[in-house]
């Protein structure tokens, strides 16, 4: 007859299961909680860094088999939790209660910047994390539009109530003036415009907080950057190579800032064809070259496809509209290797053990 399954040889048949990132043992780092055992049949959860984890279905096989794989187990059921861990540093600026704040700049306009802030904020949220998406594209405010969102609801006491879409916080100036008034901003006033989207805002816990910063690498950007405690930057970018130069400037504008660069997105690289091949409209490998020269990471490639457009102009991003486009499938594993680099940031600060530490 099996000997019966013990806690101890459940745990120690899961410190030989990798966490492919973090490069540490699922127990080492605190993921594993409450094993149950029950005759025969083991239950345990673990507890990931990202609802968003690339790697999920990988870390869950390889745990389930480890497991099945002691005598005395005829069942294994793993349930995949997750709690987002946080670098510390927006601990105590302007108390905002968010664990990881990401902006997203481009060296110059229309690269689209503001679709793909949108789109990963959406993707996010999807996974199942808790997000804000704060549109510090003071002059050119369009996230209202592209998430369907027109207006804020009702004021509570002192604060100003994000709007919500998609399971998405939202804030913008843009809900605060008319549609068309133009919007002239003078150095101090961008400061406080941008603390008080920070700080007079009801945001609820989030994990993430996207912000979509204006393009350029100007003051204001500066200005905006650094009101904001950010715990990473992406650049996006076109394939041409005369956006590389601008792009530059923007991943140089987080270094100057201190702020960790996560990575370039190469956005418009291709349009597939209805024959299947891919017509290179702007050129190709700017992105890859911008990433390479930088020595930072590529993240992907989004190819151009009307719906993104559409989706932008209806205010249904293309995450949510079409999620097995080549774009929403793009960009969902760009927001998956973000959130999975923050977890390893967050978990690589100095004193950070394990995931148990943070909570
Ligand atoms: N991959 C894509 N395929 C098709 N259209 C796209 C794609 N990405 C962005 N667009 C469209 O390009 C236009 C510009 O995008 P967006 O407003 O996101 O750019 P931006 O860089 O934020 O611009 P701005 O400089 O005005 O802030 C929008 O109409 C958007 O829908």
């Amino acid at each position: 007859m099996a000997s019966a399954v013990t806690k101890e040889a459940v745990l120690q048949a899961l410190s030989h299961v990798q966490e492919p990132e973090l490069h540490k043992d699922l127990v080492t780092l605190g993921m594993v909680r409450d094993v149950e055992i029950e005759a025969g049949k083991v239950r345990f959860r673990i507890v990931l860094t990202t609802p968003a984890c690339p790697l999920k279905s990988r870390i869950e096989n390889e745990a389930r088999s480890a497991v099945l794989s002691l005598s005395g187990v005829q069942e294994v059921e793993v349930i995949l939790d997750a709690q987002v861990p946080s670098d510390g540093r927006n601990r105590g600026v302007l108390s905002l209660p968010v664990r990881n704040v990401v902006a997203v700049a481009s060296g110059k306009g229309g690269v689209g910047k503001s679709t793909v802030a949108v789109n990963l904020a959406v993707s996010l949220a999807q996974s199942g994390a808790r997000v804000g998406l704060l549109d510090a594209d003071i002059y050119g405010p369009n996230i209202p539009t592209m998430m369907g969102v027109q207006r804020l609801p009702p004021q509570n006491g002192q604060k100003l109530i994000p709007a919500e879409a998609y399971g998405v916080q939202v804030m913008s100036i843009g809900f605060l003036v008319k549609p068309g008034q133009p919007l002239i901003w003078r150095g101090p006033m961008l400061h406080s415009a941008i603390r008080q989207f920070l700080a007079d805002v009801a945001w609820n816990e989030l994990d993430y907080m996207i912000v979509d910063l204006p393009p350029g690498t100007g003051d204001a950007q500066l200005s905006l950057a650094q009101s904001v405690p950010l715990s990473g930057g992406v650049i996006v970018t076109l394939p041409q190579r005369v956006s590389q130069e601008d792009a530059m400037r923007g991943l140089q504008m987080f270094r100057e800032l201190n702020v960790p660069v996560l990575g370039v997105i190469e956005n418009m690289s291709y349009l597939e064809l209805p024959d299947g091949t891919r017509m290179d409209i702007f050129g190709t490998g700017g992105g890859e070259d911008l990433a390479q020269a930088a020595e930072v990471p590529f993240l992907g490639a989004i190819p151009i496809d009307p719906g993104v457009r559409v989706g932008g102009d209806q205010g249904v991003p293309v995450v949510i509209s079409a999620p097995q486009s080549a774009p929403a499938r793009a960009l969902t594993a760009i927001a998956q290797k973000i959130a999975a680099s923050l977890s390893v940031a967050a978990l690589s600060a100095p004193g950070t053990l394990s995931i148990n530490v943070i909570e």
